[in-house]
């Protein structure tokens, strides 16, 4: 038999009753019926075995037939104008049938699949005295004002069950990688709640995640009820068998999986409407009770209606948090653009904002490679492991954005030492020769971390998921990728900038250590190093100025010099150090007695000159006296005794030259010596 013959309906232009052959892939619920027609909308060639319940017509009486026979000429005709420019019906149409001796109002849809077009027909049950439109209004209104996901979400979860009445409401989410968790629920009395029940991905696979982000809407008012076969007129091969495509209507029985997960929950009725987002399933809202739960599609569409509002509303409250979200970072980065002039360090960066960029990006640690070092903040791996990681993620990444959310089982991270962080999310700084990270570190999933009560808590999806899942963290955002890559752009700048800072820093105090050196060196050239006054050349240099002075102003000046008497002693009798000792308090004493302009310099030994600016040889020779005195009442600790000084001194005469000058100082000096010592001679008669 040719494949294609189950939609090649034989041409019958009487009505014999046909021939009834159950298609053995194809059943559906009893609270509706079905019919299969040729795609051009001119044939029945299969049909649900409950027709006559509904459209007044047995099975066999409508296979092979127009579909005028069943939906009337007008309702037909409608249908097949508007499948011939689209896929389905734009809404549902409805027919008013007799059954039972009662007018009843039943609902068509209609939509291609494949090579058929398939029409669901269900009853429309009156609702009594409910009020749907200012029930679905309130719910409507409730959820437009929901300021977050969370709020929203229970909301939605408390609308959905008023309108449905069913026993239980419950939104699940799907993450990226499909695994579930129960966000919101609003259940009756006494249940017991499934809030925050995880399930792995592997329980609602991919495929059938996709198909049902496509139909939207699964209800199965009881699962106890019996299943309708679907007929054909002829022997449907078995290879043909499954061609028709049932997953896209409301009423196809409910399926193995189902089935399990009724089971799971103890539960009779079940409607389930996709939360679709633009990236596909996001979840779905989930209705269960433990009883068959009748619902008549204005119901099931009332409730769709709501999840369809919510999905919307859900989805802005997003891009509002992503884009507050987004703003908090560019604030830090409109900061950061004083810091690169203020030549912040990284480290001080992460101690700056540190605590702000953990709770923007939820993580726990935050680290900070660059050429200058590497900075951690919060909790992170040792420092050693994220210069490892880096070195990692330059060799085998290169440059640009990288996060994962499983850290461990990444060939960047083997055999580091993670200390339980899972995720990471690594932004380069870009540069010229750029070694620089901005990483950002998560731990384990929180739902990791609680522990069931008990074993029976363990749910057979929830051990999956936790065997699943162990050592992840909440994966990473586009729009946490894509920020911290912006981030990283101006910490690379920053880091550069505060390296510039470094390096001047680093110049200016060794300009300023070669500064201290030089003045240490100049020091040393003309100071003497015991006592600190002048050293013997610096003296004489001083000297030369006076002369020239003294010269060019005809200015008188003098010049002293001291030797202190029997020294030697000193040294023999209290030491070396005790003599050092009080040579420095001889120079400090007898610089303190001097005059502003004056100057005083160790000549050599326990020799000293002074030069005395502007005296005449009376000035000269009272300057020395005063220092005479001064020297006598100097006392140090380890000596008791005082020491006397003998001085020289010489005045000015205009045909002098140092040498001389000092030579008659040092005459009157020796002259004083000669004379008894502790006194004064000058150059007089010299
Ligand atoms: N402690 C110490 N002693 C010094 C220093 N420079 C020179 N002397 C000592 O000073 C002493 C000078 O001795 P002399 O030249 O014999 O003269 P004096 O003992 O002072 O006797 P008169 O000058 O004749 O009164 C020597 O013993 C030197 O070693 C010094 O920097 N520190």
């Amino acid at each position: 038999m040719k494949p294609d013959l189950l939609l090649q309906a034989p041409e019958v232009t009487h009505s014999p009753a046909a021939r009834l052959v159950p298609n053995s892939a194809l059943s559906i619920q009893p609270c509706g019926c079905l019919l299969v027609l040729d795609r051009e909308f001119t044939r029945i060639v299969q049909c649900s075995a409950n027709t006559g319940n509904f459209l007044r017509v047995a099975a066999d009486e409508l296979l092979d037939q127009k579909p005028e026979i069943a939906l009337g000429k007008r309702l037909a005709g409608r249908v097949r104008s508007e499948l011939r420019s689209s896929e389905r019906l734009s809404g549902p149409l409805s027919i008013q049938k007799d059954i039972d001796g009662r007018k009843t109002r039943l609902q068509v849809n209609a939509f291609r699949s494949g090579m058929v077009v398939i029409v669901e027909i269900e009853p429309i049950t009156p609702l009594g005295n409910r009020r749907l439109m200012g029930t679905v209004n309130q719910w409507l209104t409730k959820l437009a004002r929901a300021a977050t996901p969370g709020a929203l979400m229970d909301i939605l979860v408390a609308g959905v069950r008023d309108i449905t009445r069913f026993d239980r409401a419950l939104v699940f989410h799907f993450d990226d990688q499909g695994h579930g968790v129960c966000l919101a629920e609003n259940l009756a009395k006494g249940l017991t709640p499934v809030l925050g029940q995880r399930f792995a991905a592997s329980d609602y696979p991919e495929e059938q995640r996709a198909k049902f982000a496509e139909r939207e809407v699964r209800s199965i008012p009881d699962l106890g009820a019996d299943a309708v076969p679907v007929f054909s007129s002829l022997e449907i091969p078995s290879d043909d068998a499954g061609r028709i495509d049932l997953s896209g209507t409301v009423l196809r029985a409910p399926s193995r999986r189902q089935r399990s997960f009724l089971d799971d929950f103890n539960a009779r009725s079940l409607l389930s409407i996709a939360i679709v987002g633009q990236t596909g399933l996001w979840g779905m809202v989930t209705c269960i009770s433990a009883t068959p739960t009748p619902l008549t599609p204005t119901l099931r569409d009332a409730a769709r209606t709501v999840v369809t509002m919510a999905t919307q509303r859900l989805f802005l409250l997003k891009a509002r948090i992503e884009s507050r979200f987004l703003l908090q970072v560019q604030e830090s980065r409109d900061y950061l653009v004083e810091d690169v002039k203020a030549g912040l360090s990284p480290s001080a960066m992460l101690e700056k904002y540190g605590n702000d960029w953990l709770t923007f990006f939820r993580a726990d640690g935050l680290a900070c490679k660059t050429k200058g070092g590497i900075s951690g903040f919060g909790v992170t791996p040792p420092l050693k492991s994220i210069a490892q990681i880096a070195r990692g993620l330059e060799q085998r990444h290169g440059q640009g954005v990288w996060a994962s959310f499983r850290l461990k089982d990444e060939p960047v991270a083997e055999g580091i030492d993670l200390k339980g962080c899972c995720g990471l999310l690594a932004a380069p700084l870009p540069g010229e020769d750029s070694e620089g990270w901005l990483m950002f570190f998560r731990p384990e999933c929180d739902a990791l971390v609680c522990s069931p009560a008990s074993e029976r808590d363990l749910h057979r999806t929830f051990r999956t998921w936790l065997e699943e899942v162990r050592g992840t963290s909440e994966p990473w955002k586009p729009v946490e990728c894509q920020a911290a890559g912006d981030l990283g752009e101006d910490i690379a700048l920053l880091a550069s900038a505060s390296e510039i800072t470094r390096l001047n820093e680093m110049l200016r105090e060794e300009q300023q250590a070669l500064a201290r050196a030089n003045e240490k060196l100049r020091e040393a050239a003309s100071h003497d190093s015991l006592t600190g006054i002048w050293n013997r050349y610096r003296t004489e240099q001083e000297l030369d100025k006076e002369l020239a002075k003294a010269r060019r102003h005809k200015l008188p000046f003098c010049v002293l010099l001291l030797d202190i008497d029997h020294f030697k002693q000193v040294n023999d009798t209290w030491g070396h150090e005790a003599g050092d000792e009080l040579l420095r308090h001889i120079a400090c004493t007898v610089d303190g007695v001097l005059r502003q302009e004056d100057h005083i310099g160790r000549w050599g030994g326990e020799e000293f000159v002074m030069v005395a600016t502007g005296a005449s040889r009376e000035d000269g020779v009272v300057l020395a006296e005063r220092i005479r005195t001064a020297i006598a009442n100097v006392r140090i600790n380890q000596m008791p005794e005082g020491v006397t000084a003998s001085i020289g001194v010489a005045t000015w005469r205009p045909e002098d030259k140092r040498k001389e000058l000092v030579a008659r100082a040092d005459r009157a000096m020796y002259a004083a010596k000669t004379a008894g010592r502790n006194r004064i001679e000058t150059d007089q008669d010299l």
